[in-house]
C-alpha cells in the first residue's frame, strides 16, 4: 500500500525546466497510458523476487480500467510503476504521450502534479485543517489560491456529496467521508488521469455510488482516463476493460 505523504512530495511549480521532456515514438504510445515490457524484481536478504514478468499495455484516452488479481500479486506495484511512483526494473511507461520512465525525478513529480489524480488507500489527510482546507491544499500546489481555491473547493466536495461538510475536521469525518475528501482532493487539480487503489472499499453503497458516478462522468464527459485497482463488484458495471495479473502476468477477460 502507498500512503498519501509518498505522493506528495512537495514540488515546486515555479522551477525553471531546461531538460527536454522525454517523448514517447507515436506508434506505440497514442493511448492515455501505455507499458512495454515492465518487469519488477525486489531484492531483500539476497534474494530477488520477480513480481511482475514483462506487462504489455495500453489504455485508450477517456476509458476506466480496472486491474484486479489475488492478495500479494503486484497490483500496487503496478499501479505506482505506471504513475511514476516505482521505477521498473525493465520497461518502459509511457503517460500523455509522454516517456517518464526517462524522466528526471523533477521532471517527474512536475509531470505527477500535473496530470495524475492519486486516489489511494490510507487517506492522509492533514488532521488540523477541515475538509475544504485539506482541498484547499491541493489547489495551493497548482497556485491556485484565495476565493478561487474556496469555491472551487466547496464545489469539488459537493460533487463528492460532502457540501454540508466543508468546515467539518477529519475527525468529525467518518472513514467513508474521509475518503471522499480524499477523492476531492485528487480531482481539485483537473488531472487527465486519475490513478486509484481501491477508492471505493471505505464507502458505503451510497457514497460509492456517488464516487463511481463521478468517476463515470470523468472519463464519458471530460476524457479523463481513469485506472483503479479494485473488488469492487459495482465499479464493474462503468469499466470499460479488466485486466487480471496473475502470476506476473496480466490476461484479460
Ligand atoms: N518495497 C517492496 N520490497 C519488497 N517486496 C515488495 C515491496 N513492495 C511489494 N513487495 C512484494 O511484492 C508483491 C506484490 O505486492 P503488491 O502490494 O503490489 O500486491 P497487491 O496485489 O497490491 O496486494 P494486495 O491486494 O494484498 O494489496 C508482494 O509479495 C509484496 O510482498
Amino acid at each position: 500500500m502507498i500512503t498519501v505523504s509518498q505522493l506528495q512530495s512537495p514540488v515546486s511549480t515555479q522551477s525553471s525546466q531546461t531538460v527536454a521532456t522525454p517523448i514517447c515514438s507515436k506508434n506505440i504510445h497514442s493511448g492515455a497510458i501505455a507499458a512495454e515490457g515492465i518487469e519488477m524484481t525486489f531484492h531483500s536478504g539476497g534474494f530477488g523476487s520477480r513480481v511482475l514478468k514483462g506487462i504489455d499495455l495500453a489504455i485508450p484516452h477517456g476509458s476506466i480500467q480496472i486491474l484486479m488479481g489475488p492478495s500479494g500479486s503486484g497490483k500496487t506495484t503496478l499501479l505506482s510503476i505506471l504513475s511514476g511512483l516505482l521505477t521498473p526494473t525493465t520497461g518502459r511507461v509511457c503517460l500523455l504521450g509522454q516517456n517518464i520512465t526517462q524522466m528526471s525525478r523533477k521532471q517527474l513529480s512536475k509531470f505527477r502534479l500535473d496530470h495524475i489524480g492519486f486516489i489511494f488507500q490510507g487517506f492522509n489527510l492533514f488532521p488540523a485543517l477541515s475538509a475544504a482546507q485539506n482541498v484547499e491544499v491541493a489547489l495551493h500546489l497548482k497556485n491556485i489560491r484565495g476565493r478561487k481555491a474556496r469555491d472551487r473547493a466547496h464545489d469539488l466536495l459537493e460533487q463528492v456529496g460532502l457540501g454540508d461538510r466543508v468546515h467539518s475536521l477529519p475527525r468529525n469525518l467518518s472513514g467513508g467521508q474521509k475518503q471522499r475528501v480524499a477523492i476531492a482532493r485528487a480531482l481539485a487539480g483537473n488531472p487527465q488521469l486519475i490513478m486509484a487503489d481501491e477508492p471505493t472499499a471505505a464507502l458505503d453503497s451510497q457514497s460509492g455510488h456517488t464516487a463511481i458516478e463521478l468517476l463515470r462522468k470523468l472519463a464519458k464527459e471530460e476524457g479523463v482516463t481513469v485506472l483503479m485497482v479494485t473488488h469492487d463488484p459495482r465499479i464493474l458495471d462503468v469499466a470499460d476493460r479488466v485486466v487480471h495479473l496473475e502470476d506476473g502476468r496480466l490476461t484479460s477477460k
